[in-house]
């Protein structure tokens, strides 16, 4: 049955590997092969594919005593181009199918130009009927500037580009309510919409070779739902799993979306790691914000203006108490903003359509 969607499928490092850390190539054409059907039902695809590391941890021997991070940064740049051969191989010689590699970083996100490049090169693509594969650029991202894992890019690869559907394909059916290896814990099926927390279940352990772990997958997908994107999260190991979700006979956990944002607004609500600066406001201007009248903020309200940011960057509102409130696009530089802190009849800091706030939106 077609469904028409644009959907991201994110496909984990567990999944295209065996147990003993080797590429799984059998995997992965039975992945390219259900994908090709999908998107011959109508669907637009992009995919988020890990691996590269356990591409290249198979390929390239190097010294034990070496950098663990310098290690994996050859084990990613060496293995991306086998990922990316393979999936050539695959999508293109076997299925006539065109691929496209984009590679990423967390400031790609943080950076409106970059981001708006990015998304409107993505979106050509997909017009132009190429499936583009995405995947973190890890030689130039390690520690604080790294995705915590590609979820989180998935998830901002979704956001990004208006996805109905996210899919995070990894090594269980889902999430359970207790360890998934015991007998006696059950697939939770649906999270409501209302539901903010439900991490007790979840262990911190993580599957051999993933990076982030289920805490952080559902923390994300929790995220994504609450922007209006359906999220699914469904074991990519299991056989015939794209096909189940063509025919709506996915065994997974639903995250249950609620209602769309505007673009500009999903954009910012993945921003609270990637804001340049810090906006205090007053209780009248945090009055003004949080009515149901749409409003946008304006200096007169502003108290305080911290750190450096040019117009475009992403702010963080406070209260005068430092409470967070919300995440908003600059309408100009921190050093015109200083001079305006206070005064009246001056052009909005933040415009209403660049505005996210937490509790409202
Ligand atoms: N309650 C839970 N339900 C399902 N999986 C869980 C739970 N708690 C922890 N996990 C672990 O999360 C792992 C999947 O996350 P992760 O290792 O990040 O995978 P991926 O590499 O596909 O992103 C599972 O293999 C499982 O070991
Ligand atoms: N960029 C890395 C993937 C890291 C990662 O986060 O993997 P995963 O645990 O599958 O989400 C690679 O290609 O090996």
């Amino acid at each position: 049955m077609s469904r028409h969607q644009t959907i991201v499928i994110k496909i984990g490092s567990n999944v295209l590997t065996q147990s003993n850390g080797l590429p799984d190539l059998d995997r992965m054409e039975h992945l390219v092969d259900q994908l090709i059907t999908l998107k011959k039902a109508g669907n637009k695809i992009v995919l988020v594919s890990s691996g590269a590391v356990a591409f290249g941890r198979q390929n390239t021997a190097v010294s034990e005593k070496l950098n663990p991070v310098l290690k994996k940064q050859i084990w990613a740049a060496t293995g991306q181009i086998r990922l990316i051969q393979e999936y050539q191989r695959l999508f293109q010689k076997k299925h006539k199918q065109a691929i496209a590699q984009i590679l990423v970083t967390k400031e790609d996100f943080r950076d409106r130009k970059h981001f708006l490049n990015m998304k409107s090169c993505v979106e050509a693509l997909l017009q132009q009927d190429i499936i583009p594969i995405v995947n973190e650029n890890d030689t130039v991202t390690i520690t604080e500037l790294m995705f915590t894992d590609n979820d989180e890019l998935a998830s901002l690869t979704a956001a990004m580009i208006n996805a109905d559907t996210l899919l995070l394909l990894t090594n269980v059916d889902g999430i359970f309510n207790g360890n998934p290896e015991d007998a006696n814990s059950e697939l939770i099926e649906n999270i409501e919409a209302s539901v903010a927390e439900i991490s007790s279940y979840i262990s911190a352990s993580k599957s051999s070779f993933g990076r982030g772990g289920m805490l952080t997958k559902f923390g994300m997908a929790k995220k994504s739902a609450d922007l209006g994107i359906e999220v699914l999260i469904a074991n990519g190991k299991r056989e015939g799993i794209l096909i189940d979700y063509l025919n709506q006979n996915l065994r997974c956990t639903r995250f249950e979306p609620k209602r769309k944002r505007q673009a500009a607004k999903k954009w910012l609500a993945h921003g609270s790691h990637y804001y340049k600066g810090e906006v205090f406001i007053n209780e009248g201007a945090k009055k003004s914000l949080t009515s149901t009248v749409i409003r946008s903020l304006l200096p007169v309200g502003i108290t305080k203006i911290e750190g450096e940011f040019l117009k475009g960057d992403i702010l963080l509102v406070r209260d005068e108490k430092g409470n967070q409130l919300g995440l908003g696009k600059a309408a100009y530089s921190s050093k015109a903003a200083q001079e305006k802190i206070g005064l009246k009849n001056q052009k909005p800091i933040i415009h209403y359509d660049y505005l996210y706030l937490f509790d409202h939106d």
